[in-house]
């Protein structure tokens, strides 16, 4: 079995393969679309892209993707926490106080936004494709006094000097990977023992319709369906159309998640189920 992820080596997502699946064949991809296209397209059998952050939000392009561009489902979620470092190349030791640019993920300079406002006031940072590429950077241009904002495992894949530990803003830093697949049925070969199941549905409303939202959540409410997360994200067919991304707290059954699909079809929207799926703790 061969698993995409967002490299390069040493990422969060590569922590999180790691963890999940212990000594399956990995294969790193540059973004997040190359990485799903992978297993779009067959050449790995599932890959493992990150889907929130608990102090970022969605990440986006990972939902839009899944929505609008390929046929994959959900096959797993896990939840891993997340701790960012500072950190430079050795050569800049001495001087890492007078570094002139911070490179990393998006999501990983915004966890440390605070830290970042307080000790580097000023200091131009700049979006990377993810954390372990922005060590990469730092570790093969010594003669640029910048940093990265990455995990352990990056410092020691790319021989950097951490500086700061710990540096983002919040304790409880968790981020919420998905396993994806083109059958909708893979299994996840690991040994980690699941921590309860979530079905995730795609639900498009009618347009127009007075209290169509206040319906569609009573379908679930009345059957005692737990939600753990509701999201909009626009069709992209024009301002004010929006798609909701609905996760259900339990395993796709025969009863109650069919039940609840069929009375949204009744009152005219659209659903798509994305998975039915195990989640783990790493
Ligand atoms: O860039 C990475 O290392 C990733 O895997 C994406 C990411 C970024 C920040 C927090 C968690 C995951």
């Amino acid at each position: 079995m061969k698993i995409g992820y967002l490299g390069p080596v040493a990422t969060f997502t590569d922590l999180a393969v790691r963890h999940l699946f212990k000594g399956v064949e990995s294969v790193p991809y540059v973004t997040i679309p190359e990485c799903i296209d992978s297993a779009a397209d067959g050449y790995v059998d599932l890959a493992l892209v990150p889907i929130e952050n608990a102090l970022e939000g969605s990440v986006n392009i990972t939902l839009d993707y899944l929505i609008h561009e390929v046929p994959l489902f959900i096959v797993g979620e896990a939840t891993a926490p997340i701790q960012q470092h500072l950190m430079v190349h050795p050569e800049n030791l001495e001087n890492w106080q007078n570094t002139e640019l911070i490179l990393s993920h998006s999501h990983a300079l915004a966890q440390c936004h605070k830290f970042l406002h307080r000790e580097l006031k000023g200091v131009r940072s700049e979006r990377m494709t993810s954390t372990a590429a922005a060590a990469q950077y730092v570790r093969e241009h010594p003669e640029q006094n910048i940093a990265a904002i990455a995990n352990g495992l990056a410092a020691l894949e790319y021989e950097l000097t951490i500086v700061r530990e710990n540096i983002h803003d919040y304790d409880h830093n968790h981020t919420r990977f998905i396993v994806v697949s083109r059958n909708e049925k893979a299994p996840l070969e690991t040994e980690l023992k699941e921590n309860g199941f979530k079905t995730t549905l795609v639900v498009t409303l009618p347009s127009d319709r007075t209290g169509a939202l206040h319906q569609v959540l009573s379908a679930f409410s009345w059957r005692n369906l737990n939600l753990s997360k509701i999201e909009s994200r626009p069709t992209k067919t024009g301002l004010g159309n929006y798609f909701f991304i609905i996760d259900i707290e339990m395993a796709m059954d025969e009863v109650l998640i069919p039940g609840a699909i069929a009375e949204l079809e009744a009152l005219g929207c659209s659903v798509k189920v994305l998975g039915s799926y195990p989640s783990y703790k790493l």
